[in-house]
């Protein structure tokens, strides 16, 4: 399987919601979608499992020597954005219901189902009314909805949303045993901590556009070259004199004791090392990697003509 997004637009009125967006799939990854509200992820997705078409550009899935416009329903598992299961329905029957609707037989489905709520700890919950269940562990039953009858491809809107975080670890693993099982994964997610734990590749999006694109070290390479080191000590730290040496863009004061120092982007980090070590006495020295979310901020703010603390507000 690999899916290829090639210039894709979809206006929606007068929403440009997608702009010109490529990029490319790999069989067997796990892929985020990543981006503020209104980026355009489910746009894309809505796309990609064939519910709208694009206005311009072109979608092509290909699977075994046949190429398609969309993802066949046979080959797709699909948490949509709006849920829909039967709130009348017992947990069971909304499975069973599901499964036979991807052509699963009922005793397949049965031992699959068994398998997945013993995993999300819902084995208890199986006859209740799907009603009768709190909200996340509703979202619960339509994940595993999406994944009994073992798709090649499993398409996530919003996996983590609603739950708590250590339902979302639980998601975390349940995507990883996906992937151990040979499917491939596409998720949107704003929660960055999970997706750095999961995702191969991803895209982060902004007003239609891709922002960046690639594994979570391109993704740093391109977002944040720069170095960052964490200096801590006993005493005040003389900021003014941080804030003078040549390689050093930046200086944030977390407390008078604390500083984190941005470098210039291909400063070399012994020079300045010596120079700090020359007439400070450290408590920690630290240089420091930024994570998805710091990423995801600064990109936003760069994207927008903010200050990180701007836009994370
Ligand atoms: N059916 C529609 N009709 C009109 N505009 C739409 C429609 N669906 C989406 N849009 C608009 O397209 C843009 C992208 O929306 P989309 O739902 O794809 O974003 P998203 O990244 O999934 O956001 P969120 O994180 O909030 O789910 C938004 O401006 C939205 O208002």
């Amino acid at each position: 399987m690999q899916l290829r997004i090639d210039a894709v637009t979809k206006q929606y009125a007068t929403v440009t919601a997608v702009n010109q967006v490529s990029f490319q799939i790999q069989s067997g990854e796990i892929f985020a979608l990543l981006g503020p509200n209104g980026a355009g992820k489910s746009s894309i997705i809505r796309m990609l499992v064939g519910m709208t078409k694009p206005d311009a550009g072109s979608i092509s899935v290909c699977y075994q020597d046949q190429t398609f416009h969309h993802v066949p329903r046979r080959l797709l598992g699909y948490l949509p954005e709006d849920r829909g299961l039967y709130g009348d329905k017992s947990v069971e029957k909304n499975l069973l219901f599901l499964a036979q609707l991807h052509g699963l037989g009922k005793t397949e489905a049965l031992s699959r189902m068994d398998h997945w709520l013993e995993v999300f700890e819902l084995t208890e919950r199986r006859h209740d009314d799907l009603k009768q269940l709190s909200k996340g562990n509703q979202q619960k039953v339509q994940l595993i909805a999406a994944v009994l009858h073992k798709p090649a491809l499993v398409i996530l809107d919003e996996p983590f949303s609603g739950l708590d975080p250590i339902n979302q670890e639980k998601v975390v693993d349940f995507l990883k045993q996906l992937k151990q099982n040979g499917m491939t994964v596409i998720l949107s997610a704003h929660q960055m901590a999970m997706v750095e734990k999961l995702a191969d590749r991803m895209v982060l999006m902004a007003k239609g556009e891709v922002v960046l694109a690639g594994t979570l070290a391109e993704i740093r390479q391109q977002a944040q070259p720069e170095v960052q080191i964490q200096l801590s000590s006993k005493v005040p730290l003389p900021a003014d004199w941080l804030r003078s040496l040549e390689a050093v863009t930046a200086v944030e004061m977390h407390q008078p004791e604390q500083a984190l120092l941005t470098l210039q982007r291909d400063a070399e980090v012994g020079p300045v090392l010596q120079q700090l070590l020359g007439r400070i006495e450290p408590e920690q020295i630290a240089m420091q990697k930024p994570d998805l979310h710091q990423l995801y901020l600064n990109a936003m703010s760069r994207h927008q003509g903010q200050t990180p603390q701007e836009a994370a507000a």
